[in-house]
């Protein structure tokens, strides 16, 4: 797959553990596109057979992957999907497992009228970790990094989101086209996702601060920061981007030029 623009992301975990809540979340958060696996496998019919037990299809790996490959060769996405023993490692430049307490599983599996024996394999599926291992194996002979995120509660939810911001910032692709100078501005005091908090007003306060900076014009190199940082009480968070350039004439300064923000 040539070389992409943006990064690709992968969600999995065992259903019911909160994939597509999580992926919506963060394509909010980020501006990547949520890819529901399982939505394309029905909409282009790409199974061959029928599990009557499990109430499921049982999809064609070749079909999927020949379907997945032009929709990931640009990047962007971030792909939702339970299984990812079959997935080409170099189609990702992260990959996400949820994870969840039994109890919370079970329950909201109830909650969708699972069958007894759908919801006994899905949660001895997640009390063996099997995403887990399925996806270190997958990814094992790269240097992709795996996280394992726990998402039973709202804050988990947010919280995760913004471990993954984080992680983004450091090693994809689309975030740090300029290489160390814009690692300098994330370390700055309240650059990075959750290294500090502030309230709304203080964060509308730094906004306008900056945007009466007058852009200057450089041409060595410039690029966008993308970030997201948490509202105190709120429960909610803040999508920051932030068009930075150098200065060419002081090579160790990158200014922040403009701040764009939205609120989910
Ligand atoms: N972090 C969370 N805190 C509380 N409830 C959650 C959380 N994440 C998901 N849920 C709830 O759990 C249920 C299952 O979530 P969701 O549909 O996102 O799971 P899924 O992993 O995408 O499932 P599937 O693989 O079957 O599509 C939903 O009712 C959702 O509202």
């Amino acid at each position: 797959m040539a070389e992409r623009g943006r990064p690709n992301v992968l969600v999995t975990g065992t259903p019911g553990v909160g994939k597509t809540t999580f992926c919506d979340g963060l394509a909010q958060a980020t501006g990547l596109t949520h890819l529901e696996v399982g939505k394309l496998i029905r909409e282009k019919q790409l199974y061959r057979e029928w599990d009557d037990e499990m109430d499921c299809s049982i999809f064609d790996e070749e079909l999927v992957l020949d379907a997945l490959e032009p929709l990931l060769e640009e990047g962007g996405q971030i792909v939702d999907f339970h299984s990812s023993g079959f997935l080409q490692d170099d189609w990702f430049d992260l990959v996400v497992v949820l994870r969840v307490e039994t109890e919370t599983l079970y329950g909201r599996l109830e909650r969708r009228h699972y069958g007894e024996a759908k919801i006994r394999e899905n949660v001895e599926a997640e009390i063996f970790q099997t995403c887990l291992d399925e996806a270190r194996e997958a990814f094992e002979d790269s240097d992709v990094r795996i996280m394992e995120i726990h998402h039973d509660t709202q804050e988990q939810l947010e919280a995760g989101i913004c471990q993954v911001q984080e992680i983004r910032h450091r090693v994809l692709p689309d975030v740090n086209p300029a290489g160390p100078r814009a690692d300098r501005l994330l370390a700055e005091p309240g650059g990075g996702c959750g290294t500090r908090r502030r309230s709304t007003a203080g964060i509308r306060a730094a906004v306008s601060r900056q945007s009466r900076e007058s852009p200057r014009s450089f041409n060595l190199w410039e690029g966008t920061l993308l970030m997201s940082m948490p509202v105190p009480r709120r429960h909610s968070w803040v999508r920051l981007q932030l068009l930075f350039r150098a200065d060419p004439g002081r090579s160790a300064e990158t200014r922040v030029i403009g701040i764009c923000l939205s609120l989910p």
